[in-house]
């Protein structure tokens, strides 16, 4: 789990999004993306199985645990972690790329890989998307349907943890609302976009 201190020439230009499983780190993506299609979004590899209607390459690289171990003993990951079970990676390559021509990029990654990004790149902006409460967290995460109860079990336990790490954010966007979240995000990642949108 190490980070390449010379991986970021821009680092202003880096911005973290994490927060619990469930709290809808995806769904305000999306809406950010409808509303400001040139945010770029890091593709994560992972070793956990798709979901319905994940799509390989585009939500995530899924690839099997040898695959993963390559990657990183090749230094191809920029950041990775354990979680829940499963190992999450950020490739180095397309985000250096970006970062190189002085172009924003966006990760969204779990606790662990943000402490990574703050470790290697002390200019990433790091933000953490809070539930409006913990009984709508486990609502929303157990309500999307996904994991089994075994499984929410896991991420509920790790998102007390991540939870207690807010402070070490930056900025905090409590999602109440997809809509007021996504404005929120747009506003941070670029504050031109967000004017156009409100005129
Ligand atoms: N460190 C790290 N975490 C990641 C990466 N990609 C995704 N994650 C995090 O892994 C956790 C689990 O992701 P996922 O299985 O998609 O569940 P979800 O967050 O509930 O949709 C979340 O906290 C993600 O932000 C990555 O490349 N690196
Ligand atoms: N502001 C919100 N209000 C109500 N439900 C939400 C909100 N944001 C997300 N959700 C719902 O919560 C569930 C988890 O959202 P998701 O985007 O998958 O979270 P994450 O990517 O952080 O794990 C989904 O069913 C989603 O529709």
């Amino acid at each position: 789990m190490t980070v390449d201190r010379a991986a970021a020439p821009h680092p202003a230009f880096l911005t973290v999004l994490s927060g619990p499983s469930g709290v809808g780190k995806g769904s305000v993506y999306a809406r950010v993306r409808q509303r400001y299609p040139d945010v770029w979004l890091s593709v994560s590899v992972t070793t956990r199985t798709p979901r319905p209607g994940e799509v390989d390459g585009r939500h995530y690289h899924f690839v099997d645990r040898a695959e993963f171990d390559r990657m990183v003993a090749a230094g191809q990951l920029l950041e990775w972690a354990e979680y829940a079970g499963h190992c999450y990676g950020t490739p180095r390559g397309p985000v250096e790329q970006r970062l190189a021509a002085g172009l924003p990029a966006l990760l969204e990654i779990d606790l662990q890989g943000a402490r990574q990004v703050r470790a290697a790149m002390p200019g990433a902006r790091l933000v953490f998307l809070a539930p409006p409460s913990w009984d709508e967290l486990v609502r929303r995460l157990v309500g999307r349907g996904t994991e089994d109860e075994q499984t929410i079990q896991r991420r509920l336990r790790l998102a007390r943890e991540e939870l207690a790490a807010e402070p070490e954010f930056d900025v905090t966007i409590v999602n109440h609302s997809i809509d007021q979240a996504a404005d929120e995000l747009v506003a941070l990642l670029d504050p031109a976009a967000s004017a156009t949108h409100r005129a």
